[in-house]
């Protein structure tokens, strides 16, 4: 009996203790939680803050912080910010240390530090990205010859003026230019040598250098986009050359730029049915296109920007091409629509429709005209057949990068890597339709390639088309500074996906909806791994992978030390 009352009483003391300790473990997470909360995770994520020195080198940087971000801190820091899970995108150890699974790990680790750097210091990835050394290398001055357009000399001015009284064009007839046309709705203008009188346009076509079609840094980029966004459409018509519809609209100042229309959903995935030259073109792969070539660093697209315009007002009112004009009706729910005249997908069943008359299309800014820039298109070795039969002679011989190579303008220069710059680029973005490039005649084969015609780009996110970079597996060439910037991109810090997603949100359409889709971003990275892999392939197999165009830099310094 009292042996049962004191075991009764011995429990209900242990009951008591048990129910204590309890409640001050409880009191002790909430405290934890609420007053220490930083005190909690800052020693470790206060020292993978500092990997916010951004680095090249995806392995060594894992290296240096994977023991400063434990995994249960990466979870807490995810949570913070309530993201999901990423994908496993490390399918590649680019340099070839360590093992891909432990790779993948320590990314992950970093994927979480990396965030946080971006999110709670509101620091831009992107403006991180273009401060780069990688992206801010010094070039040897330009020379008088290495601008495509100047403007003439007082001497030259008037030589010309006394040779023909020619009118119109601001750069072949002198150094000053006034609009002596009355034409309707044109702006009265002056142009003088003075820059600052120059229209957004003007200044961009006197910015185009052998190396570059703009200075990314240049302030009037910024005017350029906003000026194509906001001016008033003066006059639009059929743009001749390729094979869909897209128009050339005039601004008030004799601006000009090449339209494109939205013609499908955002979203639309391309028919797997189709061929690549039948499928539609896309007016947010073209702006698309101009951000990502910006954030390879090649500058190589004239920019392009998003708009939406009116259909009935900014085309139907004031065309004058009677071509265009004919093909305009009203869709039995009300929308004014149009088709014009082409080759592919001008017809009733394929119409352009406003809602009613609203349009999503993308305008770039036109290059100079052809009379005072001419362009000398180039076939690309690595064209497709367009036959829906044969294949080309580069899909049949794994050699073919030989004979490339020995064959004028790929045996000399920078022409080769340019192209495989221009392969890099297309895969990203899966742009099956780069049939020809262009280069500006002037400058001879010393010179960049435009990147001209990205419409049927990002068509689809969940293949990849591993022929397009068929040029780099190939030839096993890369330029240094390209191969730099695709590990940079491909670092936590910067993440190809998330700088394009703040490129994009630049553009007035980000507005209507996302220019490119979650998938399509994440696409990006993916494609992103399998070029980095395919240059360890190459340098695996072959020596003289890299073209070294940072020879007069201190590359290692650039790796290391950014
Ligand atoms: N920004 C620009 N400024 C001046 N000319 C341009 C510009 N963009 C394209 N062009 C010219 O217009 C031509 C047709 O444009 P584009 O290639 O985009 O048409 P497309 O219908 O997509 O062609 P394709 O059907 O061959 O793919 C190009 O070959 C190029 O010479
Ligand atoms: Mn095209």
């Amino acid at each position: 009996m009292v042996r049962r009352n004191l075991g009764q009483s011995t429990r209900s003391i242990y009951m008591g203790l048990a129910s204590i300790s309890l409640t001050l473990h409880i009191l002790m997470a909430f405290f934890c939680l609420s007053v220490l909360q930083s005190a909690c995770i800052l020693p470790t994520s206060s020292s993978s803050t500092s990997s916010s020195v951004p680095r090249i080198d995806p392995v060594s940087h894992a290296s240096s912080s994977s023991s400063a971000s434990s995994s249960s801190n990466k979870q807490q820091t995810n949570h913070q910010h309530g993201e999901r899970q990423k994908p496993n995108v490390g399918t590649f150890d680019h340099k070839g240390n360590g093992s891909f699974n432990e790779d993948t790990e320590k990314e992950k680790k970093l994927i979480g530090a990396g965030k946080m750097i971006a999110n709670e210091r509101g620091r831009s990835k992107l403006k991180e990205l273009f401060k780069h050394s990688l992206y801010n290398l010094p070039r040897p001055e330009l020379q008088q010859y290495d601008w495509l357009l100047r403007l003439k000399t007082d001497a030259e001015a008037e030589e010309t003026e006394s040779e023909e009284k020619t009118k119109g064009d601001p750069i072949t007839s002198g150094s000053d230019w006034q609009s002596t046309s009355e034409e309707e709705g044109y702006d009265k203008v002056t142009w003088t040598r003075e820059k600052e009188t120059h229209p957004p346009w003007l200044r961009f076509h006197l910015g185009i250098s052998r190396w570059e079609l703009y200075d990314r840094k240049d302030l009037n980029l910024a005017q350029l986009t906003h000026y194509l966004a906001t001016q008033r459409i003066l006059g639009a018509v059929q743009k001749k050359g390729g094979t869909q519809l897209k128009l050339l609209v005039s601004f008030p100042n004799y601006g000009q730029a090449l339209l494109k229309p939205m013609r499908q959903s955002r979203d639309a995935e391309t028919d797997v049915n189709l061929f690549y030259f039948s499928d539609f073109e896309r007016h947010n792969a073209e702006i698309a296109a101009f951000h990502l070539d910006r954030v390879m660093g090649f500058n190589r697209i004239p920019p392009v920007v998003g708009r939406l315009i009116n259909v009935t007002k900014d085309i139907r009112e004031t065309t004058t091409d009677e071509r265009l004009s004919r093909t305009f009706f009203t869709s039995p729910a009300g929308n004014v629509c149009f088709y014009g005249q082409c080759e592919y997908y001008c017809s009733t069943e394929h119409p352009v429709c406003g809602r009613p008359d609203v349009l999503e299309v993308s305008l770039a800014t036109m290059l100079p005209d052809l009379s005072l820039a001419p362009r000398r298109s180039w076939r690309s070795p690595w064209r497709r057949s367009y036959s829906r039969t044969k294949l080309a002679q580069w899909e049949k011989d794994p050699a073919y990068c030989d004979t490339v190579k020995t064959t004028p303008p790929y045996n000399r220069g920078t022409r080769l890597v340019d192209l495989i710059d221009m392969a890099v680029l297309d895969f990203l973005m899966s742009n099956m339709d780069r049939h020809h490039y262009e280069t500006f005649e002037d400058f001879g084969n010393e010179t960049f390639l435009l990147h001209l015609d990205n419409g049927r780009a990002f068509g689809r996110h969940s293949q990849d088309e591993p022929s397009i970079l068929a040029p780099l597996a190939q030839c096993c060439r890369i330029r240094r500074s390209t191969l730099l910037r695709l590990r940079l991109l491909s670092h936590p810090d910067f993440r190809l996906s998330d700088v394009m997603r703040e490129s994009l949100a630049q553009d007035p359409l980000t507005a209507m909806a996302p220019l490119l889709s979650e998938p399509h971003l994440s696409a990006l990275n993916r494609r992103l791994e399998t070029v980095l892999g395919v240059v360890q392939t190459c340098q695996d197999r072959n020596e003289d992978v890299v073209y070294n165009d940072l020879d007069q830099y201190d590359y290692q310094q650039l790796e290391d030390n950014p």
